[in-house]
């Protein structure tokens, strides 16, 4: 099998006394779709967050093993976080456009990043365009992106973090504050994302999983239960526990 493009190795954690990682180890293939799947409080958003140094400034955190983007090491002293979250790009599960127009909220970060000016118009409507919102916007792309649906304020969000051309995109639960049709928007935007980018997706919503995901990954109190492509999970899962949380006997 080929290396993965992102892993965890040996990973804890901790907030405080409460271990909440235990001994993660996962690979994730790159241009493939993965689901963490696994009931409420298992460590799926923490493990996600792991993954661009999001604990970094929570105090109380104590996380030990490695993450690997590649072969380099996410935690090594020479690594810059701002240079980590440009190739590990996430979107979460609330949109957070920012208090900014739709064409400002995408511009804002490439200007941080230090994309040069005469770059950025053009990045702007190519990442409006891949995240399906550009027919949408085209004409209105000063307005203020508060303005938009919730749906196409998500839109916005992956089109804010494709802008920066990252290699993986962490999702955490995208879509449940949206209705079935925005939902199903974004499921198509993700599918076709896969072309480029390594996705790792948190959902609650089990046939979610099987419409967009390559792989799952089955995670119960902190530990990863069972990892395998999706139908193999959904129909041939070899540990009791992810059959039973599969087919909805606990959750
Ligand atoms: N900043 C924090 N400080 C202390 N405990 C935390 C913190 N963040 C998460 N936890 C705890 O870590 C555990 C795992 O939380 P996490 O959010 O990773 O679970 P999850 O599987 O993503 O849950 P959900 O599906 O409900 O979002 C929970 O018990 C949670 O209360």
């Amino acid at each position: 099998m080929q290396q993965p493009k992102l892993s965890a190795r040996g990973i804890s954690l901790w907030f405080g006394e409460k271990q909440v990682l235990k001994d993660i180890d996962i690979g994730f293939q790159d241009r493939q779709i993965t689901a963490l799947i696994g009931p409420s409080g298992c460590g799926k958003s923490t493990l996600l967050r792991c993954f661009n140094r999001m604990h970094d400034r929570t105090p109380g955190v104590r996380l030990s093993g490695h993450c690997y983007l590649d072969q380099e090491d996410i935690y090594a002293k020479s690594v810059f976080v701002a240079a980590i979250r440009r190739r590990i790009g996430m979107v979460f599960q609330k949109a957070n456009p920012f208090a900014k127009s739709i064409y400002e909220n995408i511009n804002y970060g490439l200007k941080i990043n230090g994309v040069q000016e005469n770059q950025r118009h053009e990045l702007i409507v190519q990442s409006l365009k891949e995240s399906f919102l550009w027919d949408e916007v085209q004409h209105e792309l000063h307005k203020p992106a508060a303005q938009l649906s919730g749906g196409q304020q998500q839109r916005l969000c992956i089109a804010r973090a494709v802008a920066l051309r990252p290699e993986v995109i962490l999702m955490d639960e995208p879509c449940s504050a949206l209705d079935p049709l925005s939902t199903a928007k974004i499921e198509e935007l993700i599918k076709n994302l896969k072309a480029d980018y390594t996705i790792v997706i948190v959902t609650h919503n089990m046939q979610q999983a099987q419409r967009i995901a390559d792989n799952t990954v089955f995670m119960y109190m902190g530990r990863i239960i069972e990892a395998d492509t999706t139908p193999n999970i959904f129909n041939n899962a070899t540990n009791e526990l992810t059959s039973s949380y599969v087919h909805g006997k606990f959750g």
